[in-house]
C-alpha cells in the first residue's frame, strides 16, 4: 500500500469517526480503512469521554476494539444502530458497492441493514463507472457443489478463496467457505445479487446495492476527503 493511500484512508476513517455522537450506539465494519475510523474513536473515547458502544462485524474487528478501548456490544442487544462505519472495495455512482474482501460480508450486511445511516470509508481508488471486481460469495459447507454449479452458470468463473499459512478454504468467521467470482463488468448489480442471495446455501454475498439512501461515502484523499 502506497504512502499516499494509506494517508487518505486515515483521513477517511478520522472523518467518519468524527460524526459519531456520544451516546450513539455504532456497527463497526472491517478492514484497514475502519480501523483508522477506529484508532480515531479510542481517542475520543480518551479525551472527550465519548460514550459509544459498538457492534463489531468480524473477529479481527472485536479485537482490535478491545485493544483500543471500545466497548462492544450485540445486535441481539441493539438491533437497531445509529449509525455503521464500513469499508468498500469498489463503488460506483450509483453507491452501489462490492465488498467481503476480508470475508466479512455477511455480517457488514446485518449491521449495515441495522443502521440509521451507512457511512462507506474507502480511498480514491475504490471509485469506479461499472463494478467489476471480484465478487466474495459465502455459502455454507454443505450446500457447496450446488453454489459452485449455480454460479458456473451464471458466468461467475467461481474459485474457492484459500487461506494463507492454512491448507484449502477460507473458513469464515461464520464457519463457512468463501468463493471469489469475476463476472467482469456487472450491468446490474441489483438483479446479480439477488440471484446470487438465493442459491440456497449461500449466506450472502459482496454486492451491496439496497443501502443508497442511507449510504454517505466518504472518499478520503491525500488533502482531506470528499463525500458523496
Ligand atoms: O470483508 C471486508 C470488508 O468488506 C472491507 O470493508 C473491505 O474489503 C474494505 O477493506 P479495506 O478498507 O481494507 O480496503
Amino acid at each position: 500500500m502506497s504512502d499516499d493511500v494509506v494517508i487518505s484512508k486515515k483521513n477517511a476513517g478520522y472523518y467518519a469517526a468524527d460524526l459519531v455522537k456520544d451516546g450513539m450506539i455504532i456497527g463497526l465494519g472491517t478492514g484497514s480503512t475502519v480501523f483508522y475510523a477506529m484508532e480515531r474513536l479510542s481517542v475520543r473515547i480518551k479525551e472527550e469521554g465519548l460514550n459509544i458502544k459498538g457492534v463489531p462485524t468480524s473477529f479481527q474487528t472485536a479485537m482490535r476494539a478491545r485493544d483500543y478501548g471500545i466497548p462492544l456490544t450485540t445486535l441481539d442487544d441493539y438491533p437497531k444502530l445509529d449509525l455503521a462505519i464500513d469499508g468498500a472495495d469498489q463503488i460506483d455512482p450509483n453507491l452501489c458497492m462490492i465488498k467481503g474482501r476480508g470475508a466479512a460480508q455477511t455480517r457488514e450486511r446485518c449491521v449495515a441493514q441495522a443502521a440509521e445511516k451507512f457511512v462507506v470509508v474507502a480511498d480514491e481508488g475504490k471509485l469506479c463507472d461499472v463494478l467489476s471486481a471480484v465478487v466474495p460469495v459465502e455459502l455454507i459447507p454443505f450446500s457447496f457443489g450446488l453454489v459452485v454449479e449455480r454460479l458456473k452458470e451464471l458466468s461467475g468463473n467461481p474459485k474457492v478463496r484459500e487461506g494463507v499459512k492454512k491448507d484449502g478454504p477460507v473458513i469464515t468467521d461464520n464457519g463457512c467457505i468463501e468463493i471469489d467470482c469475476d463476472f467482469g463488468e456487472i450491468k446490474d448489480a441489483k438483479a446479480l445479487q439477488m440471484e446470487i442471495n438465493n442459491i440456497p446455501g449461500v449466506l450472502s454475498c459482496g454486492l451491496f446495492t439496497e443501502f443508497g439512501e442511507k449510504t454517505v461515502v466518504v472518499v478520503g484523499k491525500t488533502d482531506g476527503v470528499k463525500t458523496l
